[in-house]
This record gives structure tokens, C-alpha cells and sequence, in this order.
């Protein structure tokens, strides 16, 4: 693989994706709920990062902050260059569209368009120049060249998914947001598209933030970050998926 644009221009400074003080409540004053605590991250080019722990430890609420569909009570959140916690509606909208490309486990591609028409849809809504060429090497990237004319229907779920991920990638955002990619299909196709999240980093120079509840898929992470009752738990560096295993039992049977 390689990358398919040149360095986009500004300083370095303005692709850092970094959280700092992130907190998050939910409810009214006497019912507060704290989701996220005072969560820092910072996302370095080039890296894969998972975020693992238990069901409500609060990693779709900081996707969600991440991605500005929640408001964070406290702290900033910086990407492309802003932080996001201060935009409204419309600007939010802009940042999601060209600063962050999201994969859900549920591929969410139109129905009745083509495999290029989805590829290119972010730039469309954005009101950007459509390259075809750009869409055939992005498709050819991930591995549906072949289909470009197909709708949706016409291809397996790992096919789909390989075109989610082209449409992510395709405003060459400054963060990939994965969101359990892996959890509609088999083992085989599971570690084919980890295969090629993990290249979108090491070859396109993406960065990725992966949600999964499976340690076999954050074991293709360079980092994992553990999250437990909305603080970090943790993080592991390079772990196998056994070592994944063994911090989420433990991360469980903590007090
Ligand atoms: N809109 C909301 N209103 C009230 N409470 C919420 C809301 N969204 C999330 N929460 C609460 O915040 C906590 C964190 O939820 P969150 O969905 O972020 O957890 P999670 O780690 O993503 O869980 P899962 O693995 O089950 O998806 C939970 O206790 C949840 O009930």
C-alpha cells in the first residue's frame, strides 16, 4: 500500500488528536451520572490504539465526545486543528465529515448507490471535487477494485466492510474511528479487515482508534487502552491477545 496524497499543508501541530480533562455526565443535578472522569488521550500519527473494557466503562461516550455528538461537561478535544468543544452544529457537522472517517460494526452503506457512489459520498455531502481515480485507488486499496459498479447488496459482509472503510478514508480524515468493525463477521474475514486496518496505519500513515470487546482484535493494536467505570484502567503496549484476556478478567474482578 501506499499513501495516495502528499503531506497535507499547516504545522504538525495542527493534525495532533489529543483529549485533555475529558469528563461527561449524564442526568440532573441529584441523579448525576458520571460517564467519562478526567480522560486524557493523545493519538499520535501512525498509531492504532484499541479501547477496550466492560459494558458501560464509557467507550461509546468518548466516540461519541470524539466524534462531537456528545458534549463533554469539562475539557478540550482537539482535532484538525480546532477543538471541536467549542463548535456548534454545523461546524461539527463539517469536522465530522472531513476530519474523522468512522466504521461501524453495522456497515451503514446506501443501499441504492453504486460501490464508487458510497466511496465518494463523504466528499459529496462535503461539496468537494469527486477524483474517480482517487475512489478506483481507494477501492483497489482495500480490495473491492473489482466492484465499483455493484450495489451493496451484490457483496459479502467483508466486502462491504472493506468499502465502509474506503469511505472512510476517503477526505484522508486525521482520525479513523472503528467501532467494533469486526463484530458482524467471521474469524476469517474478521482477521482479513484487521489486516488492512493495521495497514491503513503502517502504509496510508492513518490513525486509528479501535473499539472492540474482542482482545483478538486488539491484539493488531500497537497500544491498548483500558477503560473501567469511565477512568483509564490501564494500557498495554504490543500485548498478545492471552495478556488482552488476562487484563480484562482482572479489570472485571477489581472491587
Ligand atoms: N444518553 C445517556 N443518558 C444517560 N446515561 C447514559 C447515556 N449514554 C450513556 N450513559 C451511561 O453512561 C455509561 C457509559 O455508557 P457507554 O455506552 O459509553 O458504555 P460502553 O463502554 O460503550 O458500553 P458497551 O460496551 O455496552 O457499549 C453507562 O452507565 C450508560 O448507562
Amino acid at each position: 500500500m501506499t499513501k495516495n496524497q502528499g503531506e497535507r499543508p499547516g504545522s504538525h501541530d495542527d493534525h495532533a488528536v489529543t483529549v485533555s480533562g475529558l469528563s461527561k455526565s449524564f442526568g440532573a443535578e441529584a441523579t448525576r451520572f458520571w460517564a467519562l472522569t478526567n480522560i486524557d488521550l493523545s493519538v499520535a500519527p501512525r498509531s492504532f490504539t484499541a479501547i477496550m473494557g466492560p459494558s458501560g466503562s464509557g467507550k461509546t461516550t468518548l466516540l461519541n465526545c470524539l466524534l462531537g455528538l456528545e458534549k463533554p461537561d469539562t475539557g478540550s478535544i482537539r482535532i484538525g486543528g480546532m477543538d471541536i468543544t467549542g463548535l456548534g452544529e454545523a461546524q461539527l457537522a463539517e469536522m465530522r465529515r472531513s476530519h474523522v472517517g468512522v466504521v461501524f460494526q453495522s456497515y451503514n452503506l446506501i443501499p441504492s448507490l453504486t460501490v464508487a457512489d458510497n466511496i465518494s459520498l463523504p466528499l459529496r455531502l462535503a461539496g468537494r471535487r469527486i477524483d474517480r481515480g482517487r475512489v478506483r485507488d481507494l477501492a483497489e486499496t482495500v480490495g473491492v477494485g473489482a466492484t465499483l459498479d455493484r450495489r451493496p447488496a451484490q457483496l459479502s459482509g467483508g466486502q462491504q466492510q472493506r468499502v465502509a472503510f474506503a469511505r472512510a478514508l476517503v477526505t484522508d480524515p486525521e482520525l479513523i474511528v472503528a467501532d467494533e468493525p469486526t463484530g458482524a463477521l467471521d474469524t476469517a474475514s474478521s482477521d482479513v479487515l484487521l489486516g488492512l486496518l493495521r495497514s491503513i496505519v503502517t502504509d496510508l500513515g492513518q490513525r486509528a482508534l479501535l473499539v472492540t470487546h474482542d482482545p483478538r482484535a486488539a491484539a493488531v493494536a500497537d497500544r491498548v487502552l483500558f477503560l473501567r467505570d469511565g477512568r483509564w484502567y490501564g494500557e498495554l503496549r504490543g500485548a498478545t491477545e492471552g495478556q488482552i484476556a488476562a487484563t480484562l478478567t482482572d479489570l472485571g474482578r477489581q472491587p
